[in-house]
């Protein structure tokens, strides 16, 4: 579909008919759904209420709130600093993204290694407040996140027309994914901050599921290349170091039952940037205190990451949907995941980079 044919909303997409094992052709029609939004937008919403009890991310949110409302000194007792610098709590302001301070504070967990050292990046251990019941029920979401992460890969390989073969292999590179939780708190934007609640940028990974709390108008997504037809939406640039393209931002405010699914840079290697990892950034300038909850479904951390025969077929197939980035020369060269991710987090020790960056 060319970009000004696209909507100004992000689809929704059931993921209750991918569930009925024996039912093919509802599997198909899911699959093609989710493959159709990652050719569009790279976000889309995921309704999950058949597959997890919406009390459930509620329940979530209620301890977050506990926690960032306890006394800073409290919080500061699982400091990032504690541990690896990647685990643990950031302050509010602490990171920095396109060079301004984002709004927000958060803790941060990432799969635990089996022989952990602080000393070493990424391979401390997680650090968990001490509330009641806060570390089981967050376990419990963790796993049914992971589960919801692989029946959304395995979507994706029926969308790309894999074959069973091709879907193991890949399979195989995200079995044991290196996946990041967040906790997020965001305190309203005050008129004078110079910058966001969460500067723009694109996940680096591979696919993010998004719980928020019900805030809208905070979380907004560019739709590079889109006209302003809809009242709601807002014209803009993209910050100068990310390009001056053209476009607009649109709120992706929360829908009931839904996470926001959208998928990150190491798709765009997969599929040579036939899918696009998306910008989006935080703007909450109501009132309250918004919570969020991003789950990133990663590859394994050994995984080699490189274009899918199955994507290749798509681009020597149809030239038209052949990507601007690859006519400019964009190479999506192979990664190995963990090395990618070590640059990152090493960049940001070295250079006070954010790790949104
Ligand atoms: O809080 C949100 O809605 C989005 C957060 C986000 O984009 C991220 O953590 O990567
Ligand atoms: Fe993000």
């Amino acid at each position: 579909m060319p970009l000004s044919a696209k909507l100004n909303t992000l689809p929704i997409i059931d993921i209750a008919p991918f569930l009925q094992s024996g039912n093919q052709e509802a599997r198909e029609t899911t699959a093609k759904a989710i493959h159709q939004a990652c050719l569009d937008y790279g976000f889309f919403y995921l309704k999950i209420d058949s597959y997890v009890d919406p009390s459930e991310p509620e329940e979530l949110t209620r301890l977050a709130r506990e926690f960032f409302a306890s006394p800073q000194e409290e919080k500061d007792k699982i400091a990032l600093k504690n541990q690896d610098n990647a685990r643990g709590y950031a302050r509010l302001k602490e990171n920095v993204t396109n060079g301004k301070a984002d709004n927000h504070e958060g803790i941060d967990f990432y799969r635990p290694v089996s022989n952990p050292d602080k000393t070493r990046p990424l391979w401390g251990e997680n650090q968990w407040p001490s509330i009641p019941e806060f570390r089981e029920k967050y376990d419990i979401w963790i796993d049914k996140m992971k589960a919801l992460g692989m029946i959304v890969m395995e979507a994706m390989s029926m969308g790309l027309g894999m074959t069973q073969n091709e879907w193991l292999d890949l399979k195989a590179s995200v079995n044991d994914s290196f996946w990041v939780m967040r906790i997020i708190g965001y305190p309203p934007l005050p008129n004078d901050h110079d910058g966001f609640s969460c500067g723009a940028h694109k996940d680096y990974g591979c696919l993010t599921l998004l719980y928020t709390d019900p805030t809208k108008g905070a979380l907004q997504v560019f739709l590079q290349g889109a006209s302003d037809e809809s009242s709601q939406s807002t014209r803009d640039d993209l910050p100068e170091e990310q390009g001056s393209e053209k476009g607009i931002w649109i709120n992706a405010n929360p829908i009931p039952g839904c996470v926001v699914c959208n998928i990150g840079e190491m798709w765009e290697i997969w599929t040579k940037g036939l899918y696009k990892s998306t910008l989006h950034r935080v703007v909450h300038r109501s009132s309250n205190y918004r919570v969020s909850i991003p789950f990133f479904f990663e590859p394994n951390f050994d995984a080699l990451v490189e274009p899918l025969p199955a994507a290749l077929r798509i681009l020597q197939q149809d030239t038209a949907t052949i990507t601007e980035d690859i006519q400019r020369g964009k190479s999506y060269d192979p990664v190995v995941y963990g090395n990618f991710l070590m640059n990152k987090v090493g960049n940001n020790f070295d250079t006070g980079k954010g790790k949104y960056d």
